[in-house]
């Protein structure tokens, strides 16, 4: 369903040319669920930013290409672009205040996205009642005309899948959808993206850097670090069998149940290097504990590790 193919995306800034995605090539097939997990600045909202064209292209130098269902998605018109955002494929952004304003009431806001593609006319109401309980709001229709400061922020995180999911897409891109809410609502999310996957085979792409919550919900999982994916595999092999000594310094810095052991946290020393400045050969070499020559002067290679486990590392571990 979605092919991206060696995406590279350079912010032109004025510190100089900004390389936040590097020969990123992902693979989605309908109805699955994949994870792209890294730190701050790894690039991941930049990936999905791509998909949708939202990326400032004036100021940006794209290379690459993004078919969805058979379509290239770099060569549409912006009008045919404008029919496939929210229809086809939809958002939730990072931060909520992207798309929820302030001086709408919820229902509105919900039965915006239908107008904008036309569809459910005449029933918009019904339609956004049906939205509303589907993502688990209590009592739509006491609370449809309410605003959003009288939502609580995961009531407000639903508001906003509601929104994401009223046009029915096929594809949902769900930036770091939790982040800003506490640990028992950010399992209630979890769960009703798994929901809605489960019931309307909707694929989702999740960002996230919390690799615990990839790995709870996705079925593959793409590693980033500054701007590539330095390891991609199914996600229990991700968990269990990680190569790349980045993916084990991330998983070593998240408590995972039956996988930790109550070993002691640690996290990876050292900061994520200056995407306008970036280190030669392995991005990573600087952090990592086995970097070598080959790891400072050349990117590395693929190295298949497994049945669809992929690594870039020039010290494959065993
Ligand atoms: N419009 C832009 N102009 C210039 N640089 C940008 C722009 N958007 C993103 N960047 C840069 O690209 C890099 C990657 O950013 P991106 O937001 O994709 O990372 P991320 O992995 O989503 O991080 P986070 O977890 O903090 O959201 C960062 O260095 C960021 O400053
Ligand atoms: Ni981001």
């Amino acid at each position: 369903m979605l092919d991206i193919k060696h995406l590279s995306v350079k912010f032109k800034t004025r510190h100089g040319m900004v390389r936040a995605v590097s020969e990123v090539s992902l693979h989605l097939d309908k109805g699955r669920i994949l994870g792209i997990v890294g730190e701050s600045g790894s690039g991941k909202s930049t990936v999905l930013n791509a998909i949708l064209r939202l990326l400032p292209e004036k100021d940006v130098l794209l290379e690459g290409r993004i078919i969805y269902e058979g379509t290239d998605l770099f060569a549409l018109s912006p009008q045919a672009m404008r029919a496939v955002r929210g229809k086809e494929i939809s958002m939730i952004f990072q931060d909520p205040m992207t798309t929820l304003n302030p001086v709408y009431n919820i229902g509105n806001q919900i039965a915006e996205s239908l107008k904008i593609h036309g569809l459910y006319r005449g029933r918009e109401r019904e339609r956004v009642l049906e939205l509303m309980q589907e993502v688990g709001i209590p009592s739509p229709e006491n609370r449809v005309l309410e605003y959003p400061h009288q939502f609580s922020g995961g009531m407000q995180q639903r508001a906003i899948i509601a929104i994401a999911l009223a046009c029915e897409p096929k594809l949902l891109l769900a930036d770091e959808p939790t982040t800003a809410l506490d640990v028992t609502i950010q399992a209630q999310i979890v769960e009703l993206l798994r929901k809605i996957n489960r019931t309307h085979h909707t694929s989702i792409i999740l960002v996230t850097h919390n690799l615990a919550l990839a790995a709870d919900l996705c079925e593959e999982i793409a590693v980033m670090y500054a701007g590539r994916i330095v390891e991609k595999g199914p996600a229990e092999v991700i968990l269990q069998d990680p190569r790349h000594p980045y993916t084990r310094g991330l998983l070593s810095a998240v408590p995972l149940p039956g996988i930790t052991h109550g070993a002691r946290l640690t996290t990876i020393p050292g900061t994520v290097p200056d995407l306008a400045d970036l280190p030669p050969g392995c991005a990573f070499h600087p952090r990592c504990p086995l970097a070598g020559k080959e790891c400072a002067r050349l990117v590395p290679e693929p190295v298949e590790a497994g049945d669809r486990h992929v690594l870039w590392c020039w010290r494959e571990l065993n």
